[in-house]
């Protein structure tokens, strides 16, 4: 019989922490081994299941990332930026998993994993999804055939709660169309239109964001070309699915060397 793995969720009374604590509840490989909220917040000292509205789980709701990770083999983290900054040093110290699917990080931000990341595994991705990890192969191959007679277009669109755009997946995405074009995406991105902007320039990767309503996610890669338009599509229809491409990434650095990795590492795509 395989051993119960301990899962630490940061961020656990958010859109994704309590997901994560319901599939990780469920699921037969693994158990619930801390729950982790920002100072101040409501639920710090509460039972994690009483705070969900379910039934006690045994693991109270703390505000010390160590006492939250003491007893965990991972932590799946769902949060912000500088938080999952702290997370990583926090985790990287515990020696556990640290599975992060925070956006919105600047490249300063990721930056700092580095020194973490020689010390633990982390797994980061922008989307845990299978579908968008595979979208990605799909859009380094297209842009790879095709020139700059087409214009790639990036559009996303998210609920009214989401703070940061483009969203990760839109700009993994944009990595991916970069790649297969053989450029840097700092150079061409263009984001934000607005006002007279002058004509699209040739080469550049745009990005469009959808805010509204209780949208999941939906990622576009369009190549409009003359009389003809490739549209790539992807769909999340339920928060469910990033969940459990998390806990698979959770399950998958066990026993791993120290580093970083991705989704693409954690599904056997990487090429
Ligand atoms: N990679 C992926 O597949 C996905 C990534 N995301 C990303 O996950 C992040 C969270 O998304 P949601 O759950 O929708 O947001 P949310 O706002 O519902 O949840 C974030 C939670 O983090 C907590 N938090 C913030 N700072 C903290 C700190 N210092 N210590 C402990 N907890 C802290 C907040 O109190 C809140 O409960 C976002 O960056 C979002 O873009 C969301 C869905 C999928
Ligand atoms: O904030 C969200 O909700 C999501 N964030 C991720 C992103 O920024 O791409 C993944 C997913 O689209 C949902």
């Amino acid at each position: 019989m395989t051993q119960s793995i301990g899962i630490a969720i940061t961020g656990v009374s958010g859109r994704m922490g309590q997901m994560l604590a319901r599939e990780v509840i469920a699921h037969p490989e693994m158990h619930l081994a801390g729950g982790i909220e920002r100072s101040g917040h409501d639920w710090i000292g509460q039972d994690l299941g009483e705070a969900m509205g379910g039934t006690a789980t045994g693991v109270i709701v703390t505000d010390n990332a160590a006492e939250g990770f003491a007893n965990a083999k991972a932590v799946i983290d769902f949060t912000a930026p500088v938080a999952t900054i702290a997370f990583a040093a926090a985790a990287a110290e515990a020696g556990i998993v640290h599975v992060i699917g925070t956006t919105g990080m600047t490249a300063d931000e990721i930056a700092q994993l580095k020194a973490p990341a020689s010390r633990a595994v982390i797994v980061r991705a922008g989307n845990m999804s299978l579908g968008v990890n595979l979208l990605t192969l799909l859009t380094r191959k297209v842009a790879a055939a095709l020139d700059e007679d087409f214009d790639i277009e990036i559009i996303e669109s998210h609920h009214n709660q989401k703070v940061d755009a483009p969203s990760g997946t839109a700009l993994m995405l944009g990595e991916a169309a970069a790649e297969g074009r053989g450029v840097a995406l700092a150079e061409v991105s263009d984001s934000g239109r607005d006002g007279i902007t002058g004509a699209r320039k040739r080469g550049d990767i745009g990005f469009s964001a959808i805010r509204g309503g209780d949208i999941v996610g939906e990622h576009d890669v369009m190549f409009a070309g003359a009389g003809e338009r490739i549209v790539l599509r992807h769909i999340a229809s339920d928060r469910s699915l990033f969940a459990r491409g998390a806990l698979k990434a959770a399950l998958w650095g066990q026993g791993r060397d120290a580093g970083e990795y991705d989704m693409l590492d954690v599904l056997g795509l990487s090429d």
